[in-house]
């Protein structure tokens, strides 16, 4: 099998390009090679590539800055993927597209199901949404995998961000009204290349049948402020010298940001396995194998405790 995997100097795809590896042959273009922001160039690069599965994890994830960049945004989280899509359905090649709990208004505090109603706060949630109902619309073989809050022990996310401040700063001020599940981008790759290489012989038979939106992050909620506290007591307990001494919770409204974000990401796992028969670990536990890797400046992929 030919897999096209884009973003692999991302997280999601970072994680993913090893385990795929099983497969059969990736081709992991750079940015140079399929650039999302020319979505008309898409369709000719495919036809040169051949694959046999298109795995999709480049975004544009710039959450502040895309409110300033609103066209960028939308060329490369919904123009490019709907370019994707029209290809991916045109051959019948199966698409795997990742999506986000921002699409969701934040409202309540029941965890959002694939079907609830979105209503995306910001400019990259509305790109994002955009993405997502666009290859819904081509009608192709996909499957969309909505996934919150990733990081990993590589790559620009909140725990790298939160390792820094701890070790400058006396005081951390962080957001605990809005509540989520960290995700880690190896928890994600576990899950989709679970999902590929039990399924590789049909996966187009396995999309018509269990394809669409399906939920996909670790189990468990906390705050970005519960997040925080996570990673410096984990990063002290491996022996970490950090100046923090307290992390104070502040409201959402006490931490100005360009970009509105939703009060309520939860997303209800229960599709995930009752369509992939597939469990994630909790933030904690994947949060804790991250760190390890974090600490121990591991390069090798620790897979997390995924139970099929
Ligand atoms: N990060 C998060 O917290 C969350 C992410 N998601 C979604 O999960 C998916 C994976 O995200 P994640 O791995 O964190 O993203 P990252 O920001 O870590 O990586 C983004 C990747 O996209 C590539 N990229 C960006 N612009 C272009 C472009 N114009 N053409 C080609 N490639 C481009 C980047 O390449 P380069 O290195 O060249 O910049 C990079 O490889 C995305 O769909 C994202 O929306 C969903 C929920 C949470
Ligand atoms: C650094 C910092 C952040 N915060 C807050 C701001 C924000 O509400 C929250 C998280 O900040 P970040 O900028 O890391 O989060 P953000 O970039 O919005 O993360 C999002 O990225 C996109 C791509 C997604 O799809 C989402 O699922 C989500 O992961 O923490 C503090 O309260 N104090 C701080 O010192
Ligand atoms: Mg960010």
């Amino acid at each position: 099998m030919r897999i096209l995997l884009t973003g692999s100097s991302g997280q999601v795809g970072g994680a993913l390009r090893p385990l795929l590896k099983e497969g059969g042959m990736v081709i992991a273009p750079s940015r140079s090679a399929f650039d999302l922001s020319n979505p008309e160039t898409l369709a000719g690069a495919l036809d040169r590539f051949k694959p046999d599965l298109i795995i999709n994890p480049a975004a544009y994830t710039a959450v502040d800055r895309a409110e300033d960049e609103r066209e960028l945004a939308f060329l490369v989280n919904a123009k490019a993927p709907a370019a994707i899509a029209e290809w991916s359905a045109r051959h019948r090649v199966p698409l795997i597209h990742f999506s986000t709990d921002y699409v969701f208004d934040g409202s309540g505090d029941k965890p959002w199901r694939e079907d609830s109603p979105t209503g995306p706060l910001s400019v990259y949630g509305a790109s994002k949404l955009a993405g997502d109902l666009a290859i819904e619309a081509a009608g192709g073989p996909h499957l969309i995998a909505r996934t919150s809050w990733v990081y990993a022990a590589s790559g620009a996310n909140f725990l790298r961000t939160i390792a820094r401040l701890a070790g400058e700063r006396k005081e951390l001020r962080i957001v605990a009204d809005q509540t989520g599940a960290p995700t880690t981008a190896n928890t994600i790759a576990d899950a989709v290349s679970r999902i590929v290489l039990s399924n590789a012989s049909d996966l187009s038979a396995l999309f018509a049948r269990s394809g669409g939106v399906v939920n996909l992050a670790c189990a468990g909620e906390t705050s970005w402020h519960g997040f925080a506290t996570a990673i410096v007591g984990g990063l002290k307990s491996r022996g970490a010298g950090l100046s923090v001494e307290t992390i104070i919770p502040i409201a959402t409204a006490d931490f100005p940001t360009r970009a509105r974000r939703p009060g309520n990401s939860r997303l209800d796992l229960s599709q995930l396995r009752e369509r992939f028969g597939l469990t994630p670990p909790t933030w904690q536990d994947a949060l804790s194998t991250e760190l390890d890797r974090l600490v121990t400046g591991q390069d090798e992929q620790a897979v997390p405790a995924m139970r099929a």
